[in-house]
C-alpha cells in the first residue's frame, strides 16, 4: 500500500483553468484525448531521444506502445504509456504550475470575462492534461520516471483545489492515467467512441495506439516519409483514406522543405470537380497536423479558399499544437505556411503543363474555374495563376487551348497587344461581327467564354508588357495604316446623313451611330460606350429579369449591300426602313451577346417576313 500522502494546492492559475474546464459545456470536449494520446506519444518521443543519447534507461526492453482501456462498468477509461514517465518533483512542476507566461494571461483573460460557457476558446487553446477534467471528476495518474533509481508516485486529484502525491507500488517505466468519467461523458467509456475519436484525430501518430488490445491507428503517416520509400499503391491507398475517396487522384504533389517554414505537405488533386457536377461548394480538405497530432481538419485558412478542391495534409513542426481557431486567423505563422505550399503548388502545375500536357489539359478541363477565381481575387498569386490560364483562341482547334504566353510567341511582327473577345461559344463569336478585322490583320484573337475571363482581363490589364484588349472595345485601335474607303462604298456625304437618321430612329438605345472601320462581311456592329460590351453582358447576368441593356455605339459597314439598301429605302420615304433600321439594331446586340427582349422583335420579324414575302 502507499504512504505518506502530500496534499498540494494547484497554482492560482490551473485553479483558474480548471475551474472554466469543470464548469463548463464545450461542445467539442472529445478532443481531450488527442491531448492526452500527444502527451503519451510526446513523452515516447522524448525517451526515444533519451535513450539514443544520453544514459541507460529504466526498462529499456520496453515496447513504446500506447494502451487505452474501456471499462462499461466502473465508467473508467485508462491510457498508459511507456515513455518518460515522471519523477514527484517533475509531477509537482509539470503537473501543478503553469510556466508561460502568455497561458497565465491567456487564463487570467478567460476568467475575467466570467464568461464561463465560452468554451470554444478554451478548447482551441487547448488545455493540455487538464483537459482530462472535461470528462472525468477524478483522475489518478499513476508514473515513473526512465530514471534508473526512480521511484513510482500516484498524483491524484478532483480538479478543483488540490491534488494528492503518493508514493505508489513499484510500477514499470511510463504513465498511466485513469480517468474516473463524469455522468455526462460515460460515453467515453465505450469502446466505439474511443475508437472513432482515435480515427479522428490521432490516426497517424507514430506509435501504435492499442485500444482494448487492438490496434486502431494502422495508416501510416506517409508525408513523413521519404518519396523513395512509397509506392504509387500506398499514395492512392493514402489519398482514398483522407480523402474518403473511391478512385484515384489526378496529381499529387509531396515535398518537405526546412527553408523559409518546416514543412511536410501531400496533396492530391482529385480526379473530379464535384462543384462542376453541381455538388455546391467543395469543403476544404487539406488537414493541418504538427507532428502527425491533427490540429485543424479540412483547414479553412491554412490555403485559399480557391485551393479548396485540393485534398491532402499539411504538418509543420512549428506550429503549438494548441494553437486557437482565433489565433490561427492572424498567426504570421499560418500565413507564411499558406503562402509557401501555394506557391509551390502552382509551380508544379506550370511544370506539369509542360511535362504531362495531357493530364494537364483534363486537370484544365475540370479545374479552371478554380485557378480563375484564384487569378480574380488573389492578389498575392495573381502572376502565377495568370501564367497557368488557357483559352481557345481563333489560332486554335476546338478543345485546343493557348496560354498567354503562347500566345505572345507567334504574335504577329505588327502586333502589339493581346486581343480578345467574349461570346457564348466559338461558333457565336466566329459568326458574330467582332473578329473581321483581325482576321483581315491576321491577328490571333483569344476566346473568353466567361464573363470572370473578361474580368481577370481587365483587371491585370497587360501581361508581360503587353496590354490586353476586348475586340469589342469602342475605340478600338489597330495602330498602323487605315484602310483606304472601299470604291464600292456609299459616300461620305451620304453615310453622315444616314447616320444621323439612324440616330433618330433609335433614339436613346444608341449614344452614337458612326461608319466602321472594322467590318468585312457584316452589316453592323454594337460597341459600348464604357470600352467593351462584357460589363453590359455582366450586369444583364446579375440582373437576369432586366431587358435593359444601357445605351450602346451603332458602327454600320459602309460597303454592306444591307446598308445601301437601307439608304436607298430611307431616302424613298418607305416607312419600312425604320423597321429595318431597328431590326439591323437588335441583330448586331445579339451577335454581342446582349439579350434583347424577344416580344418586340417577334412583331418586327412578322412584319419584315411580310413584305418579303410579297
Ligand atoms: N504521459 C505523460 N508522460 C510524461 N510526462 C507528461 C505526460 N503528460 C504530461 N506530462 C508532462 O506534463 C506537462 C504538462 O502537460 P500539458 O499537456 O498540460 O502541457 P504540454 O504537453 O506541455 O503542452 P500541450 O499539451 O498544451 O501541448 C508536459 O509538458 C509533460 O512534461
Amino acid at each position: 500500500m502507499s504512504t505518506g500522502v502530500e496534499t498540494k494546492e494547484f497554482q492560482t492559475e490551473i485553479r483558474q483553468l480548471l475551474d472554466i474546464v469543470i464548469h463548463s459545456l464545450y461542445t467539442e470536449r472529445e478532443i481531450f484525448l488527442r491531448e492526452l494520446i500527444s502527451n503519451a506519444a510526446d513523452a515516447m518521443e522524448k525517451l526515444r531521444y533519451t535513450q539514443l543519447t544520453g544514459p541507460e534507461v529504466k526498462d529499456k526492453d520496453l515496447t513504446l506502445e500506447i494502451h487505452i482501456d474501456t471499462d462499461d462498468t466502473t465508467h473508467t477509461l485508462t491510457i498508459t504509456d511507456t515513455g518518460i514517465g515522471m519523477t514527484k518533483e517533475e509531477l509537482v512542476e509539470n503537473i501543478g504550475t503553469i510556466a508561460h507566461s502568455g497561458s497565465k494571461e491567456f487564463i487570467k483573460h478567460l476568467s475575467a470575462k466570467g464568461d464561463q460557457k465560452d468554451l470554444n476558446l478554451i478548447g482551441q487553446f487547448g488545455v493540455g492534461f487538464y483537459s482530462a477534467f472535461m470528462v472525468a471528476d477524478k483522475v489518478t495518474l499513476y508514473t515513473r520516471s526512465y530514471q534508473m533509481e526512480s521511484q513510482s508516485f500516484v498524483w491524484e486529484s478532483d480538479g478543483v483545489g488540490s491534488y494528492t502525491i503518493t508514493e505508489g507500488e513499484d510500477l514499470s517505466r511510463g504513465t498511466k492515467m485513469v480517468l474516473h468519467l463524469k455522468e455526462d461523458a460515460y460515453d467515453f467509456a465505450k469502446e466505439e467512441t474511443v475508437q472513432r475519436v482515435i480515427k479522428q484525430y490521432s490516426s497517424f501518430v507514430p506509435y501504435p495506439i492499442i485500444v482494448n488490445g487492438q490496434k486502431v491507428n494502422t495508416v501510416d503517416a506517409l508525408w513523413i516519409k521519404n518519396k523513395n520509400e512509397i509506392t504509387d499503391e500506398e499514395y492512392n491507398e493514402f489519398y482514398k483514406f483522407i480523402a474518403n475517396a473511391h478512385d484515384e487522384p489526378l496529381f499529387r504533389l509531396h515535398f518537405s522543405s526546412d527553408a523559409p517554414i518546416n514543412i511536410n505537405t501531400l496533396l492530391f488533386v482529385p480526379k473530379e470537380n464535384l462543384e462542376q457536377f453541381g455538388f455546391g461548394r467543395t469543403e476544404p480538405g487539406v488537414n493541418l497536423y504538427c507532428k502527425k497530432v491533427l490540429i485543424q481538419e479540412k483547414s479553412p485558412i491554412v490555403l485559399p479558399e480557391w485551393l479548396r478542391f485540393l485534398r491532402g495534409v499539411m504538418d509543420s513542426e512549428e506550429l503549438p499544437l494548441n494553437i486557437s481557431r482565433e489565433t490561427m486567423q492572424d498567426s504570421a505563422l499560418i500565413t507564411k505556411l499558406n503562402k509557401v505550399v501555394t506557391s509551390r503548388f502552382l509551380k508544379f502545375l506550370d511544370g506539369q503543363a509542360t511535362s504531362e500536357p495531357e493530364k494537364y489539359k483534363e486537370f484544365w478541363e475540370k479545374f479552371n474555374f478554380f485557378i480563375k477565381e484564384g487569378a480574380a481575387n488573389d492578389f498575392t498569386h495573381r502572376k502565377e495563376l495568370v501564367k497557368l490560364l488557357q483559352f481557345e483562341s481563333s489560332n486554335t482547334l476546338p478543345g485546343e487551348s493557348v496560354s498567354l504566353a503562347n500566345y505572345i510567341g507567334r504574335m504577329k511582327e505588327d502586333q502589339t497587344a493581346i486581343y480578345y473577345v467574349n461570346g457564348p461559344t466559338r461558333e457565336g463569336i466566329e459568326s458574330g461581327p467582332y473578329l473581321e478585322v483581325f482576321r483581315d490583320k491576321g491577328y490571333e484573337v483569344i476566346y473568353t467564354y466567361a464573363a470572370i475571363d473578361d474580368y481577370i482581363f481587365g483587371a491585370i490589364g497587360e501581361y508581360e508588357g503587353k496590354k490586353l484588349i476586348s475586340a469589342d472595345q469602342s475605340d478600338l485601335d489597330l495602330g498602323n495604316e487605315q484602310k483606304d474607303r472601299s470604291e464600292l462604298a456609299l459616300p461620305e456625304e451620304e453615310i453622315k446623313d444616314l447616320t444621323e437618321w439612324i440616330k433618330e430612329v433609335l433614339g436613346s438605345k444608341v449614344t452614337e451611330v458612326r461608319e466602321s472601320k472594322r467590318l468585312v462581311d457584316s452589316p453592323a456592329v454594337v460597341l459600348s460606350p464604357y470600352g467593351t460590351n462584357s460589363m453590359q453582358r455582366m450586369m444583364q447576368l446579375m440582373n437576369k429579369d432586366s431587358n435593359d441593356v444601357g445605351p450602346s455605339v451603332l458602327e454600320i459597314n459602309a460597303s454592306h449591300q444591307m446598308i445601301k439598301r437601307l439608304d436607298k429605302a430611307r431616302k424613298n420615304e418607305d416607312t419600312f426602313a425604320k423597321i429595318a433600321a431597328e431590326q439591323i439594331f437588335e441583330n448586331a446586340q445579339i451577335a454581342a451577346g446582349l439579350i434583347i427582349d424577344p416580344r418586340g422583335m417577334v412583331k418586327r420579324l412578322n412584319e419584315i417576313l411580310e413584305r418579303a414575302l410579297g
